[in-house]
């Protein structure tokens, strides 16, 4: 089956084949100027897009150069603040315009290119972006693979390496297992959600430190209050019980990273964290021209510390092997007209067989995509508005959201308008229980949910 051929991904994106592009590839530890670096170029040009992993990162940089007066729109899955007139758009990776052309693009953390599940987007961004300059910040282990994407592209890369700003210190020795010497400006990371409050409970009972709370699952907006309290000196919030969710290029004024644990659930099983993880993870403390110019990291378990020790002390971790992949709607289109019968889920898993991709590429994890697939099958749609509902933010085990999905689609269907009112149900009163909690953040996904469909 010939459209399941995706040795050539560059040939995808013919535009932006029509472009002589520059690529600088800004590589080096966390905090070290990477991304201001590129910043810089894009706040100079007239026209251009900035592209980061987290709407956090969207939002701070679509701030950052209102400030700076290079106006600025803002562009996720989630939210639209466009201007006329502003031609310069600082958006989720999964949205950056490939549609017009722009002088300067810069793209965030760009060893995400290798992620299982989202990685397709860094792709699609770098061989799809129609900008002359691109400037590409990130981890050292890209810089093969960008040069062998840049082949088949015909572009140019430069490499501009950096070093840290602020020196990064390991501890003698672990926290012994207690937090009674918990400090202000210590930020207590642990990978198990449900740990996070009663981390928050363990640690404010040892005095009179008040902790703020950032972790995946909380909207945006609340991370950047709980980010702002704990940035704010004066807050009384002194510490920070956070989850892998600050492990990205978020400006935070930490000055020790505690590592409660350094294995993680990856869904399956209970995983060691890789190096880069520990590394990305761990630098995050004493940001520079912060109030701590130095940055420290331990663990909880004095057992860690060796394995913390090892991994910072890591100077090239394994350069990154492949780019990952999702097929493009033309793709699906022509691949279901080769099998008619087939369920979208079954044309998805026909392509996993199928798809004959060279060394440089890989297909993304297509399980999420699969569960939705499998979800609205029974619903009349079109291949489009199916490929458009599998790509959505939701999670198929999720019962507030499979059933704000089945109510979606099925009003997709039948050209009537999607209603959200009926369905939303917000808990009363003060939030009590985690799962009340856990209601809570599940609607706010309903309503994310629904801004990215309308
Ligand atoms: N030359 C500079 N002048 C002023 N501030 C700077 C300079 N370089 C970096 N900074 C500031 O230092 C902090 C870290 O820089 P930056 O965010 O660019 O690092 P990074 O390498 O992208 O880090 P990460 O890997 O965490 O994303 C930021 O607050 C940034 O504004
Ligand atoms: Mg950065």
């Amino acid at each position: 089956m010939k459209f399941s051929d995706l040795r050539t991904p560059a040939e995808w994106y013919p535009e932006a084949r029509q472009l002589k592009r520059q690529i600088i590839l800004h590589v080096g530890p966390t905090n070290s100027g990477k991304t201001y670096s590129a910043l810089k170029r894009l706040e100079q040009a007239k026209t251009g897009v900035y592209s980061g992993p987290l709407r956090l990162l969207a939002h701070e940089v679509y701030e950052r150069l209102n400030i700076a007066g290079a106006a600025c729109n803002l562009l996720t899955g989630e939210e639209r603040r466009e201007s006329d007139g502003v031609e310069k758009w600082a958006c989720t990776v999964e949205m950056t315009p490939l549609n017009r052309e722009v002088d300067v693009a810069v793209i965030d953390e760009i060893q995400m290119i290798g992620d299982e599940q989202r990685g397709w987007a860094w792709t699609q961004a770098v061989l799809g972006v129609r900008a002359r300059e691109i400037h590409l910040c990130g981890e050292a282990t890209v810089i093969p693979l960008i040069q062998r994407l840049a082949e088949t592209t015909g572009d140019t890369v430069t490499i501009n390496k950096y070093d840290r700003l602020t020196p990064l210190h390991v501890e003698k020795k672990g926290f012994h297992n207690s937090f009674s010497n918990i400090q202000k400006g210590d930020c207590v990371v642990t990978f198990s959600r449900k740990n996070i409050f009663a981390l928050r409970k363990k640690i404010e009972s040892y005095g009179n430190l008040k902790a703020a709370v950032i972790y995946g699952n909380l909207p945006p907006e609340t991370r950047a209050e709980q980010a702002k309290l704990f940035n704010d000196p004066h807050s009384g919030y002194d510490v920070l019980v956070a989850s892998d969710a600050i492990g990205m290029g978020l400006n935070l004024n930490i000055r020790r990273v505690v590592f409660e644990s350094i294995s993680k659930f990856n869904g399956k099983e209970i995983v060691p964290l890789t190096m880069s993880q520990i590394k990305q993870i761990g630098g995050r403390a004493g940001r520079f021209k912060t109030q701590y110019q130095e940055g420290y990291v331990c663990t909880l378990n004095n057992g860690d510390m060796r394995r913390l020790r090892d991994a910072l002390a890591t100077v090239n971790p394994l350069p990154l092997a492949s780019a990952g992949l999702y097929p493009t709607l033309d793709q699906m289109e022509k691949f279901a007209a080769e099998l008619p019968n087939e369920t979208f889920a079954g044309l998805l898993d026909r392509f996993e067989q199928l798809a004959r991709l060279d060394g440089d590429y890989f297909l993304c994890n297509l399980s999420s995509q699969k569960d939705v697939a499998d979800l609205i099958q029974h619903i009349d749609l079109s291949l489009q508005d199916r490929y458009t509902l599998v790509a959505a933010p939701s999670n198929a085990d999720d019962p507030f959201i499979s059933k704000a999905m089945l109510k979606f689609s099925k009003a997709i269907s039948d050209g009537t308008e999607l209603a959200l009112q009926d369905m939303v149900t917000l808990p009363s009163g003060a939030v009590k229980s985690p799962e009340k909690l856990r209601e809570l953040e599940s609607w706010h996904k309903v309503i994310v949910l629904y801004i990215w469909l309308r």
